[in-house]
């Protein structure tokens, strides 16, 4: 298998080290000559002199010349092994900054593509595989055309058929690879679905497994985790089959051409065309015609995972992604002709047309799964792939840069996540430099800060996923975040829901008390909380239906007049009951 010509471009800075570790392995194998030759020449003089008469038979510089070469085979192999470990460590943190530097670009939209799980894995396991690859595979892949080349050139004038039968049956060994790569292709691509699929369903149970406690569900889980466990053991262990089989054929080639070797080798030497010192070099170094190929066979595995795990990065870095633009500048927005579509086929949002003014507070309203998260997630920049126009003042969004749109747009979702920490750390991810002041008076707003005081007041030290807080604890304080932020647009996303009606009404209070100073979105299905925007959006099923303030929808009578007194009534549910209970006893 050639070196993949991209996979090496990736990583230019691993080439010095790999160029350098094929040097230092064939200066290795140039001092295992000399070494062979140098011993096999004292044995000859041994050999020609008898051992009867003391140490005469020994020559001192043969001696120093083995020693010597000893002794570079050591440091070489030395460096072998640290240029290796260089090339290899390059590669991971080139590949792994890649990784992280194109999920960046991609921002959060990257989800819809690539899963979290799959994403893990690539940059833990498919990273290390391929480090393997530029570590050990690609070096030892042009020592293994040098070493037998080199020796051919050695044994050549001593015995050309010894040295040219040695040199013919070297290609067996990458033949017998190649047969099995055929199969190995397609095994080592489900070996990685099967890992895949285990990990994604791993770290969805995890997440859920609360849920699945509650619902008595784990059980079932269990087992449809275990039936995949099953295939990853079955499928891994066909993996490693192969893998033996492979390393016994490649033993029969290397071990069977190396006797073939040494019996041409005393066939030379009993038709006295070479001496007994240059048979024994021969017999020696026989086997080092294989052992290289040998090796690179036995890194083959290695680079062929390799080789599928960097298929999957380069889907993830070919993913297309925006281009980082221009600067937003405009704070008022200008929807027109929008529609978007999450499978390509069915409208989540059509042809919705909508001016924000710059201070203005605009509320988006309708059933559940219309679209209003749909198109905050546009906004936002959490999603892309829209038709129409969205803009910023003049600019559009397509073309803005994601930091300008970062510093521009703060969505405040229905569950912010709050990270393990102080108060002050989870308020200073809003802005980095605020002050204490500024912190207190953005919990104040939010009526939080009495409850924060009295926990021991900024340093009080939040749990994971803000557990030690309740729901509308939570809320409040990720709304005080929000507000430290103070960017000039915010889209509130169901910012109250699921919460206590104290902290809906601290959180509507903050919200309004934006109005005129920043742009605000806010979508709610609580419509009591939209009455006094300054426009409400309506939307059916992905269309814009109406457009105006409360009392002007109101008036028109229609879907949204229908929804407010849908909900008026819903509110009103538990004095009807009680009153209908209590007229049907009388
Ligand atoms: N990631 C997704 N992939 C595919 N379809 C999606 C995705 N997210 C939402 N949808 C679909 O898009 C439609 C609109 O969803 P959206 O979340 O925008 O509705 P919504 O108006 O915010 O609803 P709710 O008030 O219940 O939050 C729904 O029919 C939903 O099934």
């Amino acid at each position: 298998m050639m070196p993949k010509k991209r996979l090496l471009a990736l990583v230019p800075e691993a080439r010095r080290y790999m160029i350098q570790k094929v040097i230092c392995h064939w200066l290795s194998l140039v001092a295992g000559i000399v070494l062979w030759f140098a011993l096999g020449r004292q044995l000859q003089l041994i050999r020609e002199k008898g051992t009867g008469n003391g140490l005469s038979s020994i020559e001192p510089t043969l001696l120093v010349i083995a020693l010597f070469c000893i002794l570079l085979r050591f440091v070489f192999n030395g460096w072998i092994a640290d240029r290796g470990q260089r090339a290899a460590s390059c590669v991971k943190v080139k590949l792994r900054s890649d990784i992280y530097a194109k999920i960046r670009r991609l921002g959060p939209s990257y989800m819809d593509v690539f899963p979290t799980a799959e994403l893990v894995q690539l940059a833990g396991e498919g990273v290390e595989q391929l480090e393997s690859y530029f570590g050990n595979y690609i070096p030892q892949f042009f020592f293994a055309m040098l070493a037998p080349l080199t020796l051919l050139l050695v044994f050549l004038p001593l015995s050309p058929l010894t040295g040219l039968v040695l040199f013919l049956c070297v290609p067996l060994i990458p033949l017998a690879i190649a047969k099995v790569q055929r199969f190995a292709k397609k095994l080592l691509s489900s070996y990685w679905d099967a890992y895949a699929e285990l990990g994604d369903s791993f770290l969805e149970n995890l997440q859920g497994l609360t849920t699945l406690k509650v619902y008595g569900a784990d059980a079932r889980r269990h087992e449809q985790m275990n039936a995949e466990s099953e295939r990853f053991r079955k499928v891994t262990m066909k993996v490693l089959t192969m893998q033996l089989n492979s390393v016994t054929i490649m033993d029969f080639v290397a071990y069977g051409g190396s006797a073939i070797g040494c019996i041409l080798t005393a066939l030379a030497y009993r038709a006295g065309r070479v001496n007994f010192g240059q048979a024994i070099a021969m017999v020696m170094l026989s086997a080092e015609f294989f052992l290289a190929m040998r090796a690179l066979g036995s890194y083959f595995h290695t680079a062929m995972n390799g080789i599928a795990a960097s298929e999957r990065i380069f889907r993830l870095l070919d993913l297309p992604e925006k281009e980082d633009g221009s600067e937003l500048a405009g704070e008022g927005i200008s929807i027109r002709h929008l529609t978007f579509s999450y499978d390509g086929q069915k409208e989540t949002l059509s042809d919705i047309s909508l001016e924000i003014p710059k201070g203005s507070l605009v509320s988006l309203v309708g059933a559940s799964g219309c679209g209003k998260s749909t198109l905050a997630a546009l906004l936002s920049g959490i999603r892309d792939g829209y038709e129409g126009d969205i803009r910023f003042g003049q600019t559009d969004l397509r073309r803005a840069s994601r930091e300008s749109l970062r510093a521009l747009v703060t969505v405040v979702p229905s569950a912010a996540y709050l990270f393990a920490g102080s108060v002050r750390e989870s308020l200073r991810e809003g802005k980095a430099d605020a002050s204490e002041a500024e912190m207190i008076a953005a919990l104040r707003r939010v009526a939080l800060w009495d409850f924060i005081e009295s926990q021991g007041g900024l340093d009080f030290q939040l749990r994971e996923r803000g557990e030690n807080l309740s729901g509308g604890q939570r809320q409040r304080l990720a709304l005080a975040r929000a507000l430290l932020k103070d960017s000039p647009v915010y889209i509130f996303d169901e910012a109250t829901s699921n919460i206590d009606a104290e902290s809906e009404e601290a959180i509507m209070q903050a919200i309004y008390g934006m109005h005129g100073s920043h742009t605000v979105l806010l979508i709610s299905h609580r419509l009591a909380n939209v009455v006094g925007s300054d426009i409400i959006a309506y939307l059916e099923s992905g269309h814009l239906k109406e457009l105006g303030s409360h009392a002007r929808l109101m008036e028109a009578d229609a879907g949204y007049a229908a929804l407010f007194r849908a909900q008026e009534s819903l509110e009103t549910f538990g004095q009807k009951t009680k009153r209908q209970r209590e007229e049907a006893r009388a």
